[in-house]
């Protein structure tokens, strides 16, 4: 009996491995509306200050609807392809449409036209694991890895990895809202990672550790994307995603200006836009940036 051929891999012309995509933007667009970015004036343009006081008693909470409604036009026709096996590091100037467009790809805000397709589960980092500021470290553990999708049992069973990789200690039987900033973010990491998303998506989480803590976190990175993930993840550190991204796409007033490898579009973005070297005194906020 003929025996099939064992099926293969696809391979391109080169006989490198097809690309498998995971995520696939199509001319996304995503607009924000405002409301309330002037108050009842627009209403009651009369100069009868008591007319005027009237009509904003009566609308009460409402009257910020009736206000001007302004438009932020944060990500504007973003399209690309991303696949299995990249991490993708998301950089450009504050406000450039980062989040935004990481939130869009996790599915928390509605394109307002052009459409996000995915073949797995997304994880958005510090979104997807919900923590709940009055409940202890342990038992946000349990929740959150339960919402990840893991059994109680499973939960527990990885909850000492999740407690060491954290680094928060005894602080896990604590109320979260006792937490540093950094510790809060370091748990959602701990959490968000301890089952393999199909795909990860960090945001700036990881200035928020000591060195020690970034050595762990990018290995934990590269364990996903060697799982066969895909990582996105935005970073104000060039330094950061040359180390850990194979990719980068650079977002500029809400548009792609570049997509290509990690080490080409950073030193576009970095000639571009030189970084000044940090004075001395300069204190290490989560949004300090490095080269
Ligand atoms: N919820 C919101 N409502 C209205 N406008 C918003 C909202 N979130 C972001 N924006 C606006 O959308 C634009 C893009 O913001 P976004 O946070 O995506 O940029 P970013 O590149 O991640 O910025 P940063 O580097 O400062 O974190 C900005 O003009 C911002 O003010």
């Amino acid at each position: 009996m003929a025996v099939p051929p064992e099926p293969t891999q696809p391979t391109t012309e080169d006989g490198a491995p097809e690309p498998k995509p995971s995520v696939i933007v199509s001319g996304l667009d995503i607009v924000y509306e405002v409301y309330g970015a002037k108050r009842g004036r627009a209403v009651a343009s009369s100069d009868d200050e008591n007319g005027l006081r009237i009509v904003e008693r009566l609308l009460g909470d409402r009257q910020e609807k009736m206000g001007h409604v302004q438009k932020v036009h944060a990500v504007k026709d973003v399209s690309f392809v991303a696949n299995v096996g990249e991490s993708i590091g998301i950089i450009g100037r504050n406000g450039s449409g980062k989040s935004t467009l990481l939130r869009a790809i996790a599915g928390l805000i509605p394109p307002t036209s052009g459409s996000v397709w995915l073949s797995g589960e997304p994880s958005l980092l510090g979104v997807n694991a919900v923590l709940l500021g009055d409940l202890t470290g342990e038992r946000n553990i349990l929740i959150g890895g339960q919402a990840l999708g893991l059994s109680p049992k499973e939960v527990r069973s990885r909850f000492d990895d999740i407690v060491e990789f954290s680094g928060i200690g005894d602080f896990v039987y604590m109320p979260m809202k006792a937490y540093s900033s950094g510790m809060g973010a370091r748990l959602r990491f701990a959490i968000s990672t301890a089952k393999t998303p199909d795909i990860l998506m960090v945001d700036e989480a990881l200035a928020t550790g000591d060195a020690d803590f970034k050595a762990r976190s990018s290995e934990r990175i590269r364990e996903i994307r060697d799982e066969a993930g895909t990582v996105f993840l935005v970073s104000h550190s060039n330094s950061t995603v040359r180390e850990m991204c194979t990719r980068a796409l650079w977002m500029d007033k809400g548009r792609l200006i570049a997509d290509g490898p990690a080490e080409d579009v950073v030193a576009a973005y970095q000639k571009t836009f030189p970084q000044k070297p940090k004075k001395a005194t300069d204190s290490p906020g989560p949004r300090a940036k490095d080269s």
